[in-house]
């Protein structure tokens, strides 16, 4: 295996709160990846440090750039070099998508552009380029209280998608969604992904969530326990 992403040893705990205790992880270039497990079992803190967004106690992660092959080691980065390098290659898609209210879907998809100092035109351009894709171009003008949970969901995966990201991390993407929205989000985020080449990591709770990923993991007490798939 290639992998983009690596952590060997990977401890964290909050306070007397032990999440994490010794876990090894590859995740291959373009592998869609789901972590499952009970709650409180350490899944949000596994994909927390894969992604940089948090820091283990012991151990390291590691993410390699498929395009250069150069190899950053994110747990002896500080925040502000890990928070540019997010911003630059991984993607975010929340259980609440998390869009601003008070912008259009439009505006949401391009701020990442926005942020990575893209003019404004082109980004709005790009935005609705990823909207069309998703099958929302008569939606871009809405606020995100006038669209479905769906809709929604999908308009914060055109905003992961937006920045053409190396990897995508999407925490409980379709937690607040019935079946069938769920089922229309997950489809649009693989075959997008797939597409691209665009490597995904997902933690969910859902059996018919994580079906669509090539590889499922089981976390349970902090550690990785038998491969389910
Ligand atoms: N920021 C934090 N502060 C304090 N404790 C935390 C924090 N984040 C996680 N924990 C604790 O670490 C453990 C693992 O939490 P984590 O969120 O990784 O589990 P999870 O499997 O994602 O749970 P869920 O499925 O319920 O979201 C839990 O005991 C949790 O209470």
């Amino acid at each position: 295996m290639n992998p983009v992403l690596s952590v060997r040893g990977i401890e964290r705990s909050f306070g007397m709160d032990v999440a994490l205790r010794g876990v090894d992880l590859d995740v291959a270039q373009g592998e869609i990846l789901a972590i499952m497990g009970p709650s409180g079992s350490g899944k949000s803190t596994l994909l927390h440090i894969l992604a940089g967004v948090l820091t283990p106690d012991s151990g390291t992660a590691s993410y390699r750039d498929p395009s250069t092959s150069e190899t950053a080691e994110l747990s002896a980065l500080g925040e502000a070099a890990r928070a540019k390098l997010r911003l630059s290659e991984f993607g975010f898609v929340f259980q609440f998508g998390q869009l601003l209210p008070d912008l259009s879907a439009v505006d949401n998809v391009s701020l990442p552009l926005l942020l990575a100092g893209q003019a404004r035109k082109v980004a709005l351009r790009q935005a609705r380029r990823w909207l069309e894709r998703l099958g929302l171009a008569d939606h871009a003008e809405k606020l995100p209280s006038e669209l479905s949970g769906g809709q929604a969901q999908r308009v914060a995966i055109a905003r992961a998608l937006v920045t053409a990201p190396k990897v995508i991390f999407a925490d409980e993407p379709t937690g607040a969604l019935d079946s069938l929205s769920a089922e229309q989000v997950m489809l649009t985020l693989t075959e997008l992904s797939r597409a691209s080449g665009t490597t995904v990591v997902l933690v969910t709770h859902d059996a018919r969530t994580a079906a669509y990923a090539d590889r499922e993991i089981v976390v349970r007490d902090g550690k990785l326990s038998g491969l389910s798939r």
